[in-house]
């Protein structure tokens, strides 16, 4: 064990309700907003080949260009409560909002820079009614910030002379500031989704970023912060040299899923995810794939079965509107939800084999479990292996209970689940089990005489 100053202060997962509430949500809402969607990825006619959010690097686009694009952000459009009710529909439980990405513009009226929305057109505060608009639709709001700011004269990706330092000294007083503007100006905020601090200015930063976590959640007592916020005393980041995790949840999985329950070591986790291949600002022409809304619903199932929320990104456009792929996306989520959400909502790692037809959840705190089927084999029956001594005694398919599948036993417990002939539903569908722990199975009896 090596001695810390700044590691991971706990073991193991926190208990308290903030996060016990987080561990339910499942499913959740990215989103990407900014001086880069007024881009789309495109500049005088030719189109970025990176993430569209990114497009300030491009060495098409000149700096200047870039940093005055917010004069003329206006949405006029830009309508909180439609896009609260379209994540409602959709069955998200928590949104993810960028209030500053890496460029430095910051989407509400803060004091710290006038590169801010109050120096735009529009002037209006973007995230104080979109704070309420979700918290009024039910939905929780975790705020979304970017440690690396290219826009601030202090900004340093390393720390290599005296200066540097004290430069960038002063750019964490100045990150600090903005922090506290949005715990005080948006008090309803659960948590916030750090990015931007993979450098060595941060890695070398270890004993300011534990400070500056115990700092925010002292301002606001059960704040959820992931790993991406601290280094430990070595440069560490995510786990500690110990190996522990610092953070309230695991980071790091941005457009990757785990593969096994191994891999996830115990933590909570959540998985961020674009629709497109990559990019999370508005491009105008998505490169290559873009997920289909099964995709999509696929690897919500493998989220929440090994113990993960997925969050699904959306880049509106500059004027506030959502394209045409992404409605559909959260129509058919939703439409999906309102069938299944069961399986999805306070649901957690199962711990039973995998089968190749999809995914198990398990309900938390009671002994309901969820088949969420992808593959129906060619038979036409679904193999159900529960671990010894427990043996599944009712099986319903959600969102029409009169389709009669039949629940056969087979041996330890196992059991068969056939489904109706030429039964077929065009997506994903899922079975909710009914288990107990079998009483005895004759095997103490012959034991014991
Ligand atoms: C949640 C995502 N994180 C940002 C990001 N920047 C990266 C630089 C290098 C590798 C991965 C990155 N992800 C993306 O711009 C988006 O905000």
């Amino acid at each position: 064990k090596i001695e810390l100053q700044h590691g991971a202060h706990r073991t193991g997962k926190r208990t308290d309700a903030d996060m016990q509430t987080w561990r339910t949500y499942g499913l959740g809402q990215f989103i990407h907003w900014g001086a880069y969607s007024l881009l789309g990825g495109k500049y005088n006619g030719e189109y970025y080949n990176g993430a569209a959010e990114w497009i300030r690097v491009w060495n098409k686009v000149p700096n200047a260009v870039y940093d005055n694009l917010y004069k003329q952000f206006n949405p006029q459009q830009y309508n909180p409560t439609q896009w609260a009710a379209m994540a409602k529909q959709m069955g998200v439980k928590y949104l993810t909002f960028t209030t500053k990405h890496h460029d430095g513009f910051c989407l509400w009226p803060s004091k710290t820079t006038s590169y801010t929305i109050a120096g735009t057109p529009y002037k209006k505060d973007i995230i104080k009614p979109l704070v309420e608009a979700y918290t009024k639709a039910g939905i929780d709001v975790y705020l979304y910030f970017s440690v690396m700011d290219w826009s601030h004269p202090d900004w340093r990706y390393d720390l290599k002379t005296r200066e540097d330092t004290i430069a960038f000294d002063r750019f964490k007083k100045f990150t600090k500031d903005q922090l506290t503007e949005l715990l005080t100006l948006y008090p309803e905020t659960k948590g916030l989704w750090f990015d931007g601090t993979w450098d060595n200015s941060w890695k070398k930063s270890g004993a300011f970023t534990d400070s500056l976590e115990q700092y925010l959640k002292a301002l606001r007592p059960g704040l959820i912060i992931g790993s991406r916020l601290r280094a430990d005393d070595l440069g560490n980041r995510h786990n500690d040299a110990n190996g522990l995790l610092m953070g309230d949840y695991e980071q790091g999985w941005e457009r990757k899923i785990p593969k096994t329950y191994a891999d996830v070591h115990g933590n909570d986790w959540d998985c961020v995810m674009t629709i497109p291949e990559n990019g999370w600002g508005y491009q105008e022409k998505w490169l290559g794939h873009w997920k289909t809304s099964n995709e999509l619903i696929e690897m919500l199932a493998q989220c929440v079965s090994l113990g993960g929320n997925l969050v699904v990104n959306f880049g509106p456009k500059g004027d506030g509107s959502f394209r045409p792929e992404e409605m559909t996306a959260a129509k058919d989520i939703g439409a999906w939800m309102k069938i299944n959400s069961n399986a999805i909502y306070n649901c957690e790692y199962a711990g039973w084999e995998k089968q190749d037809w999809g995914y198990y959840t398990k309900r938390t705190g009671e002994n309901k479990y969820y088949m969420i089927v992808f593959n129906v084999p060619v038979s036409g029956s679904l193999k159900v292996q529960p671990p010894r001594n427990w043996t599944v005694t009712k099986a319903t398919l959600l969102g029409d209970a009169t389709k009669n599948i039949s629940l056969e036993k087979i041996d330890y417990g196992g059991s068969f689940i056939h489904l109706p002939k030429g039964f077929s539903t065009g997506k994903p569908f899922v079975i909710e089990l009914e288990t107990q722990k079998a009483t005895g199975t004759g095997n103490e009896q012959k034991a014991k005489t």
